[in-house]
């Protein structure tokens, strides 16, 4: 898919601020590589294919869920900072590393994302607090580390959306004795051989 059609992609389900506040932050990314590393530079040139679209297909899997999403290592935005533009409910970027998390605070205050809050934290190191609605994390850890690492903020209505990209079945399998829920995944829209896990119900097994 070429960069103009994946932000027609944008512009056929969402209204025009939306897309353009999209079209936005994705400028700023562009922009604020040149000073940290925020995502792989060879992906510079597709920013709405290989970020937006694969942060945005996360909000069609959430089943018109309202409540809190957390995104889990948000990095330089994904796919938290899209889903935020896309939905006005509720939204935890928790990021670590310092500089990350202020390029985050820095975004959302520039484009007007009062519903958006960044943790400058290690999801282990969050303060239980209201369960999330959703739980999302891109690149960021295996399956075990996550639910460890996050089980704490959800419980067993949340919804935890985990791109994984070719491993996504060896991961839920090698889950047998340690976490137990229901597992489905979805194939990515921007890579037919990547995979999504859809997991409820989240346990300790
Ligand atoms: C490879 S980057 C992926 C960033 C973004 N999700 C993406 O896909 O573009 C992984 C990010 O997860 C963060 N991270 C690693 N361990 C974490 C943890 N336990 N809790 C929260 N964030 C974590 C790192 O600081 C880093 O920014």
């Amino acid at each position: 898919m070429t960069e103009e059609e994946a932000r027609s992609w944008f512009a056929d389900r969402y209204d025009a601020a939306r897309v353009g506040r999209v079209g936005r932050f994705l400028d700023v990314v562009r922009e604020e590589s040149g000073r940290q590393n925020l995502v792989a530079a060879s992906t510079l040139p597709n920013l709405w294919f290989r970020h937006g679209l694969d942060s945005a297909q996360l909000v069609e899997l959430a089943e018109d869920r309202n409540g809190l999403w957390i995104d889990i290592g948000t990095g330089g935005g994904f796919p938290g900072m899209v889903v935020a533009i896309l939905r006005d409910a509720p939204t935890l970027l928790v990021e670590p590393r310092q500089k990350r998390a202020s390029f985050l605070r820095d975004a959302a205050d520039a484009l007007g994302l009062a519903h958006v809050r960044v943790e400058q934290k290690r999801a282990e190191s969050l303060a239980p607090q209201p369960p999330a609605a959703i739980v999302s994390a891109r690149a960021v850890a295996a399956l075990p580390a996550l639910f460890g690492g996050a089980a704490h903020l959800t419980d067993r209505k949340t919804l935890w959306l985990l791109p994984k990209g070719r491993s996504a079945r060896s991961e839920v399998e090698a889950l047998t004795g340690s976490w137990q829920g229901l597992f489905h995944v979805e194939h990515s829209l921007t890579d037919p051989e990547s995979l999504i896990v859809i997991a409820r119900g989240i346990t300790p097994a």
